[in-house]
């Protein structure tokens, strides 16, 4: 339970409420035991012929009488042992003063006892029965105001009792919740993309949903419950403390059955959730890829796809179900075992009217039928709660399990660290510089995506990052930010090595625009202003003028203020690029990372948005990693060319034309099917790069 006791300590601050639902738990396990106390009187009522007064009064006197009796006996047995302290000592003087000494214990208990009683009895009848009608069907409908006026009061502190718990769950969820996201969000792009996205939505909502249940009924039963059974058994054990002991014998057995349950819970528990977080991946596929699904045909492909997850879910979920029902008959049938023990004990000491069973002594005087019955509702009465906090045992193994999968991640540490004390970065002075830089995704199973690149890029320059699919490009540049560290090497701006520098002044220097656009499900205007904390409208309207996405935003039903759609699915493709192009302007970064970002803008755009670049890009250092090589030579001053992981050659577009035998092909390429294009009517927007140029030796590549 180490996980969920973490999720408890969440509700740390909010004591003072749960020490007041306490105290409202104590109210009502007190008022639920006097309630059944009420039987009472009532079976005497009944049973007696009399009324409470004349039953009380007998009581009392037949309490002092017995007290009496034993008080003489006692004064005797004292006198016979001072009377055997004159006699020699023999062995027979002290056999016999053991046994007066045993016989002297036992009266002086019973007069005690009866003392007590007597005391018990006397407290009643001056502070409630003196006040009793002494009509027998009057005292009785009295009792019957008592105990429902008990009712209503008692509904009032569970009300506040559930209304507390209820808050103080809600609000440890609420703390739990932020804080998780507070950890997850620090961590780095590549521990959040192993989690996956689904995994970690499940986490958030179903998994907390089941540390919500598991406080809920922490406080809730576990606190209440017990109290409940506590209140019962201590008045059952002021009627009879030896017959309630024989009621917890069982105690042992009970918590070895629980034992064993909790184990098969938390296990059956976490596999469940994990089910469910797989299934949760499969439905986030399919309706986040719906065009592809249906496009291709693929429903019945997802159907079973789906049918299969939530098969295995049932599977698990079933089993969760099987042992929880299994809980509850167990502790049911042990706990009748319990009661019939004491009610056997019992049974036997009303009818054979016994103080004694075998050589135990179990009462002080013969117990009438009455008690025996007012000590059965009081045992029976435990019952119900045990029951109930049996089925909370399995929720709370729910809940250690979900923990355990929430702190899972919560305790994992960036490997990206913030280094809030690093050299701060404001501009990018003389150059950037990629030094031998290795990387992996998966260092243990994949070759290297990045194999021993260096480049030196001087400020201000805009390079294109050129080379077929799958060549790490993109991975190259996402070192820059520091996505990712390189496994080797080093990424350095003015000298100075990214990972030591601070990491928030370092992204505040970057504006990047993927393919991949991301934009968030909020207006127009809150996708650009994303790009700059604080940002005016005039300035976004600017940025969007700036990419050539104005004009088609105004055209939109709301304008700025439009819904973009989850993912920006209320726009175009080439929208969506213009949007996040503005934010990225917007945020006026001195590096821009431009990742096939015009991919898909059409031909006339796309002029006007490298016109509008030409402007934008003066002062900045600029990447631009492209496939469209036909717009190299008028926006890049130099081309990184990149194959398998490696950096071919890096020079400018005449250098390499003139030098690099790959860059020269895929040119060519790329004008001989522009001109084909032209020639069938002009269709074709752009060219891309389709032929993946084969490696040059290394001295034929450009010195950086
Ligand atoms: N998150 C990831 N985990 C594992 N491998 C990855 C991951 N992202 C990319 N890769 C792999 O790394 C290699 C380089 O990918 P990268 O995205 O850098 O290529 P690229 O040159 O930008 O390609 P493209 O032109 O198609 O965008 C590819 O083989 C790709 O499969």
């Amino acid at each position: 339970m180490r996980n969920f006791r973490r999720s408890v300590w969440f509700s740390w601050p909010y004591r003072q409420r749960l020490v007041a639902s306490v105290f409202c738990a104590l109210v009502v396990a007190v008022l639920w035991s006097v309630n059944l106390g009420a039987i009472y009187p009532v079976l005497k009522l009944l049973s007696s012929g009399k009324n409470l007064q004349q039953w009380v009064d007998e009581e009392i006197a037949e309490q002092q009488k017995q007290r009496e009796i034993h008080a003489r006996e006692v004064a005797n047995l004292n006198f016979a042992l001072a009377t055997l302290e004159t006699k020699p000592d023999t062995p027979e003087r002290e056999k016999q003063k053991r046994n007066y000494s045993a016989d002297l214990a036992r009266a002086t208990d019973l007069q005690d006892y009866h003392a007590s009683w007597d005391y018990r009895y006397q407290w009643l009848r001056a502070k409630v029965i003196r006040y009793m009608p002494t009509d027998r069907f009057e005292a009785f409908l009295w009792i019957m105001v008592g105990v429902l006026v008990c009712v209503v009061v008692k509904g009032v502190f569970e009300f506040l009792h559930e209304s507390l718990v209820g808050w103080v769950t809600n609000r440890t969820l609420f703390d739990l919740r932020n804080s998780f996201f507070r950890r997850v969000v620090r961590q780095d792009v590549r521990q959040l993309s192993s989690a996956g996205t689904t995994d970690l939505m499940a986490r958030f909502t179903n998994d907390t949903e089941q540390i919500g249940s598991g406080v809920k009924v922490l406080y809730g039963r576990v606190v209440a419950e017990p109290l409940k059974a506590v209140a019962c058994f201590a008045a059952a054990c002021f009627i009879c403390w030896q017959l309630a002991i024989t009621f917890v014998v069982v105690v042992p057995l009970a918590l070895y059955v629980l034992m064993r349950v909790s184990k098969a819970m938390r296990k059956a528990s976490k596999k469940a959730l994990q089910r469910m977080s797989a299934m949760y991946k499969i439905l986030n596929e399919t309706f986040g890829g719906i065009r592809a699904v249906k496009g291709f045909t693929r429903e019945a492909h997802e159907r079973r796809r789906f049918r299969q997850a939530n098969y295995e879910f049932y599977r698990k979920a079933l089993r969760l179900v099987n042992i929880d029902a299994f809980t509850n008959p167990a502790i049911e049938v042990l706990v009748v075992l319990s009661v019939g023990l004491a009610l056997g004990a019992g049974v036997y000491l009303v009818v054979t009217q016994n103080t004694h069973i075998g050589i135990f002594r179990m009462c002080s005087q013969p117990i009438s039928f009455e008690t025996l019955l007012q000590f059965y509702v009081f045992l029976a009465a435990i019952a119900d709660p045990v029951r109930k906090l049996s089925s909370v045992y399995t929720k709370l193994q729910g809940a250690e399990a979900a923990s355990a999968r929430i702190f899972e991640l919560y305790d994992r540490e960036p490997t990206i660290r913030g280094n809030a004390d690093g050299p701060r970065l404001t501009e990018v002075k003389k150059r950037i510089e990629f030094r031998h830089v290795c990387f992996a995704y998966n260092p243990a199973a994949d070759a290297p995506t990045l194999d021993n690149v260096s480049l030196t890029v001087k400020a201000g320059e805009t390079i294109a990052v050129v080379g077929g699919n799958g060549c790490g490009k993109t991975t190259l540049l996402a070192l820059l930010p520091r996505f990712f560290d390189p496994d080797s090497g080093a990424v350095l701006i003015d000298g100075v090595n990214l990972r030591t520098a601070h990491l928030r002044s370092l992204r505040k220097l970057i504006g990047v625009v993927t393919q991949d656009t991301q934009l968030f499900d909020d207006t127009v205007l809150a996708n650009i202003a994303y790009g700059k904390r604080g940002a005016t409208r005039d300035e976004v309207i600017a940025a969007a003028k700036q990419a050539r996405a104005h004009e088609f935003i105004e055209k939109k039903e709301g304008g700025y203020d439009a819904l973009m759609g989850t993912a920006g699915s209320n726009f175009s493709g080439g929208e969506r690029q213009k949007v996040a192009l503005a934010r990225a302007i917007l945020r006026n970064p001195q590096i821009l990372i431009l990742d096939e970002f015009t991919s898909a803008i059409d031909m006339q755009s796309e002029i006007d948005i490298h016109d509008a670049l030409k402007e934008f890009v003066k002062g900045r250092t600029t990447f631009l990693i492209t496939h469209k090589l036909h717009t190299v030579p008028e926006i890049a001053d130099r081309v990184a060319i990149m194959d398998a992981g490696q950096l071919l050659d890096f020079g400018t577009h005449a250098e390499l034309l003139a030098r690099c035998e790959p860059y020269r092909r895929l040119f060519e390429s790329v004008q001989m099917w522009k001109t084909d294009a032209a020639a069938s009517g002009g269709t074709k927007e752009s060219a891309p790069l389709t032929e993946t140029p084969r490696p040059v030796p290394p001295t034929q590549r450009g010195a950086a």
